[in-house]
């Protein structure tokens, strides 16, 4: 079993913005969640992992070891996956593969054509292995992405925001994908999107101006809602009247109708109608509550 374990972290950077505020969090095998809006510090966490950037004070501990005394030791089992991977020279992905693995440290040719074959297979993109990356479309290239993080097996993996701009197809191939990585090792998948923590994530957190607010298995997290997340259509002038007088977490236009739904002990309301809580509503009432 592999842990990560942060103690204390802390980030300002130069302009004076506190992205990261004394965050502790241990991480295990699995697929692992962080959740938060834009600005929370989700990829300021993900690149002081993945020691692209250093933290100002606090530890992060690998199966025990200081990473950031010995920053090496965890370079060699990192693998990971921006969120904007930049623009690839007009290579073959064979190729492109083949060159990283080389600047991963795999120096053995015979070990390292094993690999790369082996990834280019696992990731769905043998067939293609002769086209240059920059012709692949925005899934494969994610596929790409996580091929070339997988080089060297590492023992964790941090992606960055992976499907955001994939369609639904490509998003499903590249999240089962994810977790049949997670299996083996830690894999930190950072993203705004709560459908594909609930779908993958054994443990998640909620991030948000730095700091982690909650921390937790999803659907515990969910059902620690249960009887209490109420659904109303309302008019824009209710919308209005409705967040002043109660927890209006979140709301939401269906086909040209405001659908509201609101956090309380017993029926908030006339036309109000209980609904099992989703972990969109968990998310929405962690931030709302926060922001109070
Ligand atoms: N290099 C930087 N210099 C100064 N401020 C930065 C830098 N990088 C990020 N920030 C600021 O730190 C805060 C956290 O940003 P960060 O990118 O970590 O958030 P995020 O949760 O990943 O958001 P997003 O989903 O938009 O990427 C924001 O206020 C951002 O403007």
């Amino acid at each position: 079993m592999n842990q990560l374990e942060i103690r204390n972290l802390s980030k300002t950077y130069p302009n004076g913005v506190k992205a990261l505020n004394d965050i502790s969090i241990t991480i295990q095998n699995g697929m692992f969640g962080l959740l938060g809006p834009n600005g929370a510090g989700k990829s300021s966490l993900m690149r002081t992992l993945a020691m692209l950037q250093e933290a100002g004070s606090g530890e992060i501990l690998f199966n025990g070891q200081d990473v950031q005394k010995k920053p090496e030791q965890i370079r060699s089992v990192l693998g990971y996956l921006p969120q904007e991977f930049g623009v690839y020279p007009k290579v073959s992905a064979l190729d492109l593969l083949d060159h990283i693995a080389v600047l991963k440290g795999i120096t053995d040719a015979a070990q390292r054509k094993e690999q790369v074959h082996y990834l280019l297979q696992q990731t769905n993109l043998y067939e293609h292995r002769k086209k240059a990356v920059h012709s692949y479309s925005g899934g494969m290239r994610q596929r790409f992405g996580i091929a070339q993080a997988l080089l060297g097996e590492p023992k964790l993996i941090i992606v960055d925001e992976p499907t955001a701009g994939l369609d639904p197809e490509e998003r499903n191939r590249f999240l089962n994908l994810l977790s049949e990585i997670g299996e083996n090792i830690i894999v930190i998948l950072s993203t705004h999107l709560v459908d594909d923590v609930f779908e993958l994530c054994s443990q998640m957190a909620i991030m948000n101006r730095g700091q982690i607010l909650v921390q937790g298995n999803p659907a515990a997290l969910t059902s620690s809602l249960d009887g209490k997340i109420w659904a109303k259509k309302v008019s824009k002038a209710e919308l209005l009247h409705f967040k002043e007088k109660l927890q209006v977490i979140s709301s939401k236009l269906i086909a040209g109708e405001t659908l509201i739904h609101a956090e309380a002990k017993d029926l908030p309301d006339v036309g109000f109608e209980q609904i099992s809580p989703s972990l969109e509503d968990f998310y929405f009432s962690t931030l709302t509550s926060f922001q109070k």
